[in-house]
């Protein structure tokens, strides 16, 4: 891992999950566009080791939510804690450095490129050597490339794409290109990883493998996994903890099954009119 890993205390819950301390916390976050109100007065916390999925209708405020996340937005109101401190407003490459990756909704990899060099794309952020200390000192850059080619070979096999390594991506079919954007994140070594829809538009299969490769990479890698999702059955199967936003506002917080059962939560999702 690239960041630091701190002292953590784990307990393992009923159902053998290895759940750690808190890794980030999120305070009274209030997001605006101009006069849209996208996040309201929103806290929740994310543990380390755990699956934390944010849902709610079109329009909740999930995705600028994980923009908070990501630092890509600073809120105008709010503190957004990780790792024990106040994150103060740095740029997104900085937020990246910290162990924290993402993958997109839209898909974000480079079509003319091919899957092993978007996957390197990943290890930016880890490189030491800068243009011109390759150039003035052009071993010590070979030997940090055959580095980060060997993990980004490792992550080549474990997500199952040893067959489409020099393909371009522009090729492949959408529920490779998602995998190729998972592998990509995973390149950077996240902490915490934040994947946003990462089955719209998978079919039956495509998203039973995706939801084995996100539980894998949580139980092999022990990274922290925030996910946006429309399945509700991915989203029941592979959380701890799931927050529930409905207008900007969190509605529920809590396991799949207190989520579930829960008369806001329900009456969300059955569109109940709001005064
Ligand atoms: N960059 C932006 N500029 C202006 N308004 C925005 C921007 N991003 C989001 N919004 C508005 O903020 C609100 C929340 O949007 P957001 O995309 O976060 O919701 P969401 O829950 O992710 O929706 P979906 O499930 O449809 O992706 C919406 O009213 C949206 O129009």
């Amino acid at each position: 891992m690239n960041a630091q890993t701190p002292l953590t205390t784990f307990t393992t819950t009923a159902d053998g999950r290895k759940i750690g301390d808190i890794l980030m916390e999120m305070k009274n976050i209030t997001l605006r566009f101009g006069g849209v109100k996208a996040v309201t007065d929103i806290s929740f916390d994310i543990r380390e080791g755990e699956i934390r999925s944010i849902i709610g209708p079109n329009g909740a405020g999930k995705s600028s939510m994980l923009n908070v996340i990501s630092g890509f937005y600073v809120p105008q109101e709010g503190e957004v804690w990780f790792r024990g401190a106040r994150r103060p407003a740095i740029k997104p490459y900085k937020v990246a450095r910290q162990g924290i990756a993402r993958t997109f909704q839209n898909i974000a990899l480079f079509d003319g490129m091919s899957v092993l060099d978007n996957i390197m794309t990943g290890r930016l952020t880890l490189m030491k050597t800068g243009l011109l200390r390759q150039a003035l000192w052009w071993g010590a850059a070979e030997r940090e490339e055959t580095a980060h080619r060997e993990k980004v070979e490792k992550i080549i096999d474990f997500l199952e794409i040893q067959a489409i390594r020099k393909t371009s991506v522009g090729r492949l079919p959408y529920g490779l290109k998602k995998r190729v954007e998972l592998a990509r994140a995973l390149a950077a070594e996240p902490k915490l990883l934040l994947l946003d829809e990462p089955m719209a538009g998978m079919n039956v299969e495509e998203k039973e493998d995706m939801c084995r490769f996100i539980l894998d990479v949580n139980d092999e890698f022990g990274t922290t996994i925030v996910l946006i999702e429309h399945d509700m059955g991915v989203v029941m199967d592979l959380s701890d903890r799931v927050v529930v936003m409905d207008y900007g506002k969190k509605i529920g917080d809590g396991t799949p099954d207190e989520v579930r059962n829960s008369q806001a939560v329900i009456d969300a999702y059955l569109g109940v009119s709001h005064e």
